[in-house]
């Protein structure tokens, strides 16, 4: 499984431990039972892809990294041919603190704190993404499928929102960042777009859920954003309408999934992103149908494993 692969962990950031990626490569030696496997499903024609995560956890919890949809996307049953996989990376981010895990800034160096606000979680993941494409392993625009799973889930489509998710305050232009040229809603900080975007029981609207849920979001919501409402709904990927010109010429679908039994994101989550999405006028397809709370949803991956093999599917059936 993923430990048959070449794993390397990366640094793409010296300001805290957090900023790492994680790699896994198909070994180049043909004696390897991988190699072998990829081989002999090398029949199987198409273009494959780099399958990316963001985790979630609420951009604070430190114990939600994860492995299982990479193993289910290797196992011999597995809803993608490994010929059409060219690997997978993980992006680790600057967490935001957590109650059940304190740290005393007087006494852990910042290097080792977990104490992120935004914009350093967007800021992060499009660093990560941008050192990938740097690597020179294939990670460039077009060549990769970006998933994330909860707050990873808003984080992936805020990639897509550019310099609008990189704002903190609603009371400037969005297109402020030193590295935007004017105009651009991309910023000039190479980030590669990918070809598709699947959210997997995603953040998409802190405002409309924390109200929906008697604000059982406020505490997770202020943490990684502050208080300011106005900036929730501005940074919030569910209520952006820019998809069709982020799209451009690179990004061909866009994907929402989600577990009607989810106990901590309700379905509403994935019916404001859905309709961001199509009122944006992007092929956009959703998935209702997972099993498992929110946590289990990832832990087990078969449904995610699903949900990319038939994303995979529609970036097939776009491209004939
Ligand atoms: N285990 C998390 C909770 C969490 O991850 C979460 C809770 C409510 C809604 C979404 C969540 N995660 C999204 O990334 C925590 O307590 O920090």
């Amino acid at each position: 499984m993923a430990d048959t692969l070449r794993y390397t962990e990366h640094a793409y950031g010296t300001d805290n431990f957090l900023q790492t990626l994680g790699i896994w490569e198909f070994p180049d030696d043909a004696c390897s039972p991988v190699a072998a496997t990829a081989a002999a499903d090398s029949t199987d024609e198409g273009d494959k892809y780099w399958f990316i995560y963001i985790h979630g956890g609420a951009w604070r919890d430190p114990l939600c990294l994860t492995l299982p949809t990479i193993n289910r996307l290797l196992s011999l049953d597995s809803p993608i041919p490994q010929s059409r996989i060219a690997g997978f990376a993980t992006i680790n981010y600057r967490l935001s603190s957590h109650p059940d895990f304190p740290q005393d800034p007087e006494r852990v160096p910042a290097y080792d704190l977990r104490h992120a606000h935004h914009p350093d979680h967007i800021h992060d993941v499009r660093a990560a993404l941008a050192y990938l494409r740097r690597l020179d392993v294939g990670v460039d625009s077009g060549t990769y499928v970006l998933t994330g799973h909860s707050c990873g889930a808003a984080l992936a489509f805020q990639v897509l929102m550019g310099n609008d998710a990189l704002r903190t305050t609603t009371t400037t232009a969005a297109t402020t960042s030193p590295s935007s040229a004017p105009g651009r809603q991309q910023p000039d900080d190479g980030v590669p777009l990918p070809a598709a975007i699947v959210g997997v029981e995603g953040l998409y609207d802190l405002d409309g859920i924390n109200e929906r849920c008697g604000g059982a979001l406020q505490s997770i919501s202020e943490g990684a954003y502050g208080p300011d409402k106005a900036l929730w709904r501005a940074l919030a990927p569910g209520l952006w309408r820019g998809y069709r010109e982020a799209f451009g010429d690179v990004v061909r679908l866009a994907v929402v999934a989600q577990s009607p039994d989810d106990e901590l994101v309700d379905m509403g989550e994935c019916d404001t992103m859905e309709r961001a999405l199509r009122e944006s006028g992007v092929r956009t397809l959703a998935f209702r149908d997972l099993r498992g709370k929110h946590d289990e949803v990832r832990e087990d991956g078969r449904h995610i494993a699903r949900v990319l093999g038939k994303t995979l599917e529609e970036l097939d059936r776009l491209q004939k």
